[in-house]
């Protein structure tokens, strides 16, 4: 039997269902009146496997490349052709069949075609399922920097089916892998220890992995109610931003698609967690953070085969070198950047974390100075 959750948000309030098997995932899908006329349904080329079969002629198919870099104004443009070629009106909607990239950039459509029209999440991936299906942040990249563009816009529903994770690369099964980590530092310490105690690594098939998808998305849902549009002057919203402001800095000076994001949140989780550790040296109130924690951090990360450094090779490959200075400018267009001034997420222990300003900008980029080293 599938399995529900509710984010709760007012009149913009949706269920999150949860199916283990196609089956139910079928069933769930279904019910709803979603996979009508009037759908525009957008995939790219490794989802388009999970098309339902058997819906109406007359919804608009939208496929694109996959990758990081079809999270663009071309790709918003053709979708916004193709949906008024397909005399969609207001009483249509964008279905997203896809990871995290095909979400947001097809909630960003949802959001702007007509000034509006409904929007269903079904992630493919871990990362989609666990984060970005969830709460309402769409958006596309610009050459200055990740989601530079983009708006809150919320999903009437989101359907996860975990099945259909079987046919995810293990890298992009370890890119997810990062978001999960970083629910458990931010908010959840038993979550991160249920992780770090692990016998057998998670996959799509392992007993444990519904349970913690489910607590992650319970998670992002408690945080987003609180702080819908991330607006809260400390914490709030910008929690689930832990490792960002290091991630966003990779990702757009390595070029789009060189890192996979949840990689870069990676890096970010351990950069993150040095810096909670200095600011635990540095008697920063409240802070109790040590270089255990960090450890133990960087070990939780390279224990779900993904990168603890700019160092490490990237998908095999070695990872390209990348211009400190360049990271320090792209940080500082990061969206929590207020009155100039750069905001990092910290943890004051394992599963506390809080906003803070006035980090000195030469521990960052000693920071960026070890992790390259
Ligand atoms: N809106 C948010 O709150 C939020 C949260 C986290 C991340 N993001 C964004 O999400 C993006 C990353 O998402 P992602 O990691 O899902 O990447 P992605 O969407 O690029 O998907 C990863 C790869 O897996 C393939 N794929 C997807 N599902 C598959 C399946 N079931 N079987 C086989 N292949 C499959 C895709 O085609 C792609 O090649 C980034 O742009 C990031 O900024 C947004
Ligand atoms: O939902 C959020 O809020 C998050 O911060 C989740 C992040 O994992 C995600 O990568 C998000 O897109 C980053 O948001 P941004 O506002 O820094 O672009
Ligand atoms: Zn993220």
């Amino acid at each position: 039997m599938s399995d529900k959750l509710t984010v709760e948000l007012g009149e913009r309030s949706y269920p999150i269902i949860i199916a283990s098997t196609r089956q139910e995932y079928r069933e769930a899908i279904r019910s709803t009146e979603a996979w009508t006329a009037g759908a525009a349904v957008i995939f790219d080329e490794n989802t388009r496997q999970y098309l339902p079969d058997g819906m109406p002629e007359e919804i608009v198919y939208i496929g694109f490349e996959p990758g990081e870099q079809t999270k663009c104004f071309a790709s918003l443009h053709r979708i916004m052709d193709e949906m008024a070629a397909g005399r969609i009106d207001r009483g249509g909607r964008v279905i997203a069949l896809g990871g995290g990239v095909i979400g947001d950039l097809a909630g960003y459509a949802a959001a702007s075609y007509l000034r509006g029209v409904d929007f269903y999440q079904v992630p493919t991936t871990l990362l989609a399922m666990v984060d970005s299906s969830v709460g309402g942040k769409t958006g596309i990249n610009i050459a200055a920097g990740k989601n530079l563009v983009g708006a809150f816009w919320q999903p009437q529903a989101v359907f996860i089916c975990t099945e259909l994770l079987k046919t995810l690369p293990p890298r992009e099964f370890a890119a997810g892998m990062a978001e999960v980590i970083k629910y458990g530092m931010l908010y959840d310490r038993a979550l991160f220890d249920q992780l770090a105690g692990l016998e057998q690594p998670l996959a799509w098939d392992h007993p444990a992995l519904t349970g913690i998808i489910r607590r992650c998305c319970e998670i992002k849902a408690e945080i987003v109610k609180a702080d819908e549009k991330e607006t809260a002057a400390s914490g709030g919203r910008a929690l689930l931003n832990l490792g960002h402001t290091f991630a966003h800095a990779i990702e757009n000076v390595a070029g789009y698609g060189t890192y996979l994001h949840g990689e870069a949140v990676a890096i970010g989780l351990v950069l993150a967690a040095e810096l909670s550790a200095r600011l635990t040296d540095d008697g920063a109130i409240g802070f109790d953070f040590d270089r255990a924690d960090a450890e133990a951090v960087r070990k939780l990360v390279a224990a779900n085969a993904l990168p603890t450094s700019l160092k490490d090779p990237l998908g095999g490959q070695p990872a390209p070198a990348l211009d400190i200075d360049k990271l320090m400018d792209a940080m500082r267009r990061d969206k929590k950047v207020r009155s100039g001034r750069l905001r990092f997420v910290a943890m004051e222990e394992i599963g506390r974390a809080v906003t803070v300003a006035d980090v000195p900008e030469a521990w960052i980029r000693e920071l960026w100075q070890q992790s390259a080293q």
